[in-house]
């Protein structure tokens, strides 16, 4: 039976997340929909069986910086900054963005160390952002087409900006193959939520270089499987684009098990919708060869993109592997 009788929740985080996270239904059927699947909501990714091990396994700064001296973004300063780099910057009007060229290429992209729970610095250091979850207001809404839901930004966001976390459960491969397509999973190939993230190390350059594709020349990869289909923040609602103004960088905190924060890749207008290319690849350009959608890999067929970006290679990557 249908049931009508759309409307908003104020924040599906439920005052977990710094800012209220909205959710926009058209009926009361689709959220029931929505709400039997997506059943938890968490702002950072979750180990299952290991929530309680709060260990931290980085030695800290011993800077008792605030936000107003800006010390924990300081090399000379800073112990956390001299050992792994330093990734923010405080730009005018204040605002902590990302200092890491985003620029679209297939060059090396190392992890972001932030502060962490053994540092002496406070909360409002600013070498702590992705572990405060999202800052910018954000809304779910359904689009009414094949794409599903969606989210869109509440106000105009800077380049370089963190918007929010793709936060699910680290399960291994195994673990996902069965979730997907063991007994009892619908595998149907369609309604992906489960994001790869890999990291290589370069071996044969005597230096360990992380990025998060598309070679695997002489790289060792690390592989981290976020599963969000059932516990996740907002991020699980973000879609595909092959034109896209998020782009993804592995953040380590306490755990050598990396977060994965989403920052603005260009400046992002009030109420613009949010995407991030699933194949982790940035800036196709030409280099995109457009499909008809009716590309098989291993026997499943590819999901039509439904994005609308200018450039689309017309099908959702997918990793086979999974
Ligand atoms: C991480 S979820 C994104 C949220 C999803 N739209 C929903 O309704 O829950 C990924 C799934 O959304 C759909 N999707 C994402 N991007 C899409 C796109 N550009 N075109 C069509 N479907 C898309 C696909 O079904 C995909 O497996």
């Amino acid at each position: 039976m249908q049931t009508v009788g759309g409307g908003i929740i104020a924040d599906i985080s439920s005052g977990l997340e710094p800012v209220p996270v909205a959710l926009e239904y058209s009926s009361q059927e689709k959220l029931d929909e929505l709400q039997a699947v997506h059943t938890r909501y968490i702002v950072h990714s979750i180990i299952p069986g290991r929530e309680d091990d709060r260990a931290c396994y980085y030695d800290g700064c011993d800077c008792s910086s605030t936000s107003a001296t800006n010390l924990c973004l300081n090399e000379s300063r800073c112990g956390c900054i001299a050992m792994h780099g330093c990734y923010y910057t405080r730009t005018n009007p204040p605002l902590l963005t990302l200092l890491l060229d985003l620029q679209p290429s297939n060059s090396p992209t190392p992890p972001i160390y932030e502060c962490n729970s053994s540092c002496a610095c406070p909360p409002t250091c600013p070498n702590r952002l992705v572990q405060h979850g999202c800052r910018v207001p954000m809304r779910v809404f359904h689009t009414g087409t094949a794409r599903g839901w969606s989210v869109q930004v509440m106000r105009a966001v800077r380049r370089g900006e963190f918007v929010c976390e793709y936060a699910g459960e680290v399960v291994r491969a195994r673990e996902i193959r069965k979730r997907r397509w063991g007994e009892g999973s619908e595998g149907t190939g369609t309604g992906n939520y489960v994001l790869c993230l890999r990291e290589y190390v370069c071996v044969w350059l005597l230096l360990i270089l992380y990025i998060l594709e598309p070679s695997e020349n002489g790289a060792q990869a690390l592989r981290t499987n976020i599963d969000p289909t059932t516990t996740a923040n907002l991020g699980r609602y973000i879609n595909h684009s092959c034109s896209p103004n998020l782009s993804l960088f592995p953040v380590r905190v306490d755990s050598v098990v990396p977060l994965v924060g989403m920052f603005a890749y260009r400046d992002i207008a009030e109420g613009e919708e949010l995407g991030f290319d699933y194949a982790g690849v940035i800036g196709y350009g030409d280099e995109v060869t457009p499909s008809n959608g009716e590309e098989t890999e291993n026997g499943r067929t590819r999901c039509l993109c439904n994005a609308g970006a200018g450039v689309c290679r017309g099908w959702l990557p997918f990793d086979a592997r999974l």
